[in-house]
């Protein structure tokens, strides 16, 4: 089932990704961070190529994702049949103002299979875990500190079920719900998609690779988050309030972003979905991996009056029914904060894995 069309240019706005029938009737979205004089603080800064640097270096190394990049945006890619891409929000930002979509479209049309090879070929992928050292260098013991938040969220993860918090109506947190060996498969499979064809890419490239499809275990996984937070609402509210459950739903687009220590997002919605599921509520299902994120979440685009809410690791965070359109974003990430079990299994680079499930 194909519901998003490619459209050639992967440094558009995530907006200007439309089902194919609506390439050319002009109506957009707002794009996640479009900037906005209330959100100036939010605006990404100025990244390093790190990607270009790696290709010259000609190997895929820590560089990809060093702790000294100036990276700002989170790298992206989309599962499924649908439009996939890096979303450098510097690029993004300055398409907006200057993005004639026809143009790029009629771009795309032109180009040979053979220019998207080459276009791809000067864009190496981008990694999200480091290549395991054959060094035999004896590993430290890390900080008390360290040790004891570990305890801390693994004691969380076996409270299973009884961490979850409803933010709104129809927003839900859950605390720990992913468990740590769910995290390392999802990281595994991320990385493997995104080294692939159709996955991670660099801002400004693009070609016709098509986007993975979304690994039933993962689906499964999101279907199960509904139904738990739904149980649990119920539960503490009784069937008389129905209209606070979150609709279920069975997703066909999954956004992944890998979020660098420096990466931000700005206030924005998720509305590129159909006017259906849009109405319906149907939820963003959110899952976070790695490093912590400080997340806001609000009814405007005013980040001073937004809420705030520290996403850590194996976090699940549900938003649908009456918030479904809540504008929210990432003000930071916070170092060395994911699990170290997660990082010893996967080598996973410092920061966050993000995946948000939606239907469109
Ligand atoms: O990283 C997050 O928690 C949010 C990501 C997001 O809002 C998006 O991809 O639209
Ligand atoms: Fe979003």
């Amino acid at each position: 089932m194909s519901r998003f069309y490619r459209q050639g240019n992967r440094s558009a706005p995530r907006s200007e990704w439309k089902p194919k029938s609506k390439i050319d009737d002009g109506s957009s979205n707002t794009a996640p961070g479009k900037p906005d004089s209330k959100i100036k603080h939010m605006d990404p800064d100025p990244r390093t190529d790190c990607l270009l640097k790696t290709k010259i270096e000609g190997s895929l190394d820590s560089t990809s994702c060093s702790k000294n990049d100036k990276s700002s945006v989170p790298e992206e890619f989309i599962f499924d049949d649908v439009a996939f891409d890096v979303n450098n929000l510097k690029q993004t930002l300055s398409a907006l103002d200057d993005y004639d979509s026809s143009k790029k479209v009629n771009q795309f049309g032109d180009k040979s299979q053979k220019d998207d090879d080459n276009e791809r070929s000067k864009h190496p992928v981008f990694d999200i875990c480091r290549p395991k050292s054959s060094s035999s260098v004896p590993k430290l013991k890390p900080p008390l500190h360290v040790m004891n938040r570990e305890k801390r969220n693994q004691s969380k993860q076996s409270m299973k079920g009884e961490n979850i918090k409803i933010l709104g109506p129809g927003m839900v947190l859950m605390k720990g719900y992913i468990s740590t060996d769910d995290q390392i498969s999802i990281v595994k499979t991320c990385r493997d998609f995104g080294i692939g064809d159709g996955g991670f890419y660099q801002p400004g490239s693009y070609d016709n690779s098509k986007p993975p499809g979304i690994p039933e275990k993962f689906s499964d996984m999101v279907k199960k988050a509904i139904q738990d937070s739904n149980e649990f609402i119920r539960g503490r509210s009784g069937s008389s309030n129905e209209g606070k459950v979150v609709p279920s739903m069975s997703p066909d687009i999954c956004i992944v972003n890998f979020y660098k220590e420096s990466g931000r997002l700005g206030l924005h919605q998720d509305k590129d979905e159909s006017e259906k599921s849009l109405k319906k509520g149907l939820p963003v299902v959110s899952f976070s991996i790695g490093d912590s994120a400080e997340f806001l979440y609000g009814e405007t685009r005013a980040v001073d009056e937004a809420d705030k809410v520290t996403l850590e690791s194996g976090d699940v965070l549900i938003f649908g029914g009456k918030s479904r359109l809540i504008y929210h974003g990432v003000t930071s990430i916070r170092p060395e904060t994911a699990p170290r079990s997660l990082i010893e299994a996967t080598n996973m680079c410092p920061g966050r894995l993000n995946l948000t499930f939606r239907m469109y």
